[in-house]
């Protein structure tokens, strides 16, 4: 059995945003039979050069055979435990409203290593339900059952101006990391790992493609 290690210090992080699409196409692959696949291949589907491939992959355990190429088999299992997706971690997640609630829908995340073990909120009318059968809490509760079920990672979906008191409380209760989905920058310690993601700022990005494009057509 693959171990995972969950941290693979030094590793790029371009190539680190880039494993998940290798490991998308290798887990294609197994599903049509494909044994073997070869950095060309991986490199045709990315559009990135084949060297880029294999120095990537130079990071796991995966050994690429001359002529044939990687194993596909080989491929899917070292790459899903390499980035840490076939070992559960626990996440607590504040902010159960549309975007929370969505998230707490995401049966998917289970598949990629993440398991949300409750959810925290102000509004009396989200605290004391259930979404997709994961409770969710008065934010008032959240000291005392961090401490009870030792979550590493906090997800922040609240408005932007709670992000930072939230943060507080996730950084004083000893997360390891997190996640925030809000427009708000936030201060933690340094040895807290903070990834910010956002629909809109990809959103950002195609509009200013599309209208660049546009412009310069005219
Ligand atoms: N990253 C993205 O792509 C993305 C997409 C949508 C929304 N957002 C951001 O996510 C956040 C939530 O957006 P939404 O549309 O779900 O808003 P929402 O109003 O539907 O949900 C926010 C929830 O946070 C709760 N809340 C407020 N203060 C709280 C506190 N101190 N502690 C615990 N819960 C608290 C509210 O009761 C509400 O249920 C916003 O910051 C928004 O900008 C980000």
């Amino acid at each position: 059995m693959v171990q995972s290690s969950k941290k693979n210090q030094g590793v790029p992080e371009p190539t680190i945003r880039r494993m998940p699409s290798y490991l998308a196409f290798s887990e294609g692959l197994l599903k049509k039979g494909q044994e073997f696949v070869s950095s060309t291949q991986i490199a045709n589907y990315m559009n990135i050069d084949p060297t880029q491939v294999t120095k990537d992959l130079s990071y796991t355990s995966i050994v690429g055979k001359t002529r044939v190429g990687y194993e596909v088999r080989a491929m899917v299992d070292i790459l899903s435990s390499f980035l840490g997706f076939t070992v559960m971690d626990q996440a607590f997640l504040v902010g159960a409203g549309s975007l929370g609630s969505a998230l707490l829908h995401d049966d998917g995340l289970e598949n990629f290593g993440l398991d949300i073990v409750a959810a925290f909120d102000v509004n009396p009318g989200i605290v004391g339900k259930k979404i997709n059968d994961i409770e969710v809490f008065h934010i008032d509760q959240f000291r005392d059952l961090a401490q009870e079920m030792k979550a590493i990672i906090g997800i922040i979906t609240v408005p932007a101006e709670y992000a930072q008191s939230v943060a507080d409380l996730m950084a004083a209760w000893g997360v390891k990391a997190i996640w925030n989905f809000t427009p708000a920058r936030i201060k933690v310690p340094d040895d807290i790992v903070v990834q910010n993601t956002s629909l809109y700022a990809n959103l950002a990005i195609i509009f200013n493609k599309i209208h660049t494009d546009k412009e310069e057509a005219l």
